[in-house]
């Protein structure tokens, strides 16, 4: 479960200071599937990075599990975040030169694992998105769809707690938008995830249970009653 506590985010730009997050308090519990939305430059993308490690808040606590993120050394939070984070972005960020299966098996690097077992589950998250027949394409050779589907698989090869997706269909056609929120949301029911998505899109964000709206870094949770 995810407990933030007065989480403030402050950057500096030249002499003026942008307030990106203002006194969030947010709890997200084990298996909730939350998306966030508002305005462009509210601070969608910065409360994401601070739920996945990625940044540190200027003030207040980030507890998952009870083990606050901010305050957890450089080193650790590497750890935390190969074992127990799974991120999918707007821009696939896979590797050209690697096909989908060794795309894939990054994610497995920091784990340690033997390279069979890497190969193998990483075929088998290849399956679990439907792209057991294209362990071997480069991400030049398959569709924007098919690209961020290998993206899903990456994140969740390693089965993290919680999978973090920032605009994942930001690039996608609405054909494509919809086959990959059904991937993720399939995915997300059957691990059990904690899932949480930034939208811009109001139509993705009406199938979520609870949603999340930050304007100008504050906060406004809303629980929605027609959640598929
Ligand atoms: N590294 C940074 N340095 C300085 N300012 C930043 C940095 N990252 C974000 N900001 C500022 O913080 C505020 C919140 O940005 P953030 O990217 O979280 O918004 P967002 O809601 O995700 O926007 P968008 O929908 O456009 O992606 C904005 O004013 C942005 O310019």
């Amino acid at each position: 479960m995810y407990q933030l506590r007065g989480v403030t985010k402050q950057y500096r730009r030249d002499k003026a200071t942008v307030d990106a997050l203002v006194d969030v308090d947010l709890t997200i519990g084990d298996g909730d599937r939350l998306v966030i939305q508002g305005p462009t430059g509210g601070g969608k993308s910065t409360l994401l990075q601070m739920l996945g490690g990625l940044d540190r808040p200027t003030s207040g606590s980030i507890e998952l599990d009870g083990v606050d993120l901010a305050k957890l050394p450089e080193a650790r939070l590497t750890t935390f975040r190969a074992e127990s984070i799974g991120f999918v972005f707007q821009s696939f960020n896979l590797i050209p030169t690697l096909n989908a299966q060794e795309n894939v098996e990054t994610a497995l690097v920091p784990l340690r694992l033997k390279a069979a077992e890497r190969r193998e589950r990483a075929a088998q998250a290849l399956e679990s998105v439907g792209l057991g027949e294209r362990l071997g394409h480069l991400p030049s050779e398959m569709s924007g769809g098919q690209q961020q589907r290998v993206a899903i698989a990456r994140a969740l090869v390693k089965n993290p707690k919680v999978l973090l997706a920032d605009e994942p269909t930001g690039n996608l056609d609405e054909s494509m938008r919809d086959e990959i929120m059904d991937v993720l949301e399939t995915l997300w029911k059957e691990h059990g995830l904690t899932f949480v998505m930034v939208t811009h899109d109001s139509s993705i964000a009406r199938r979520a249970p609870r949603i999340a709206t930050i304007r100008k870094g504050r906060i406004t949770l809303t629980e929605n009653s027609k959640a598929v």
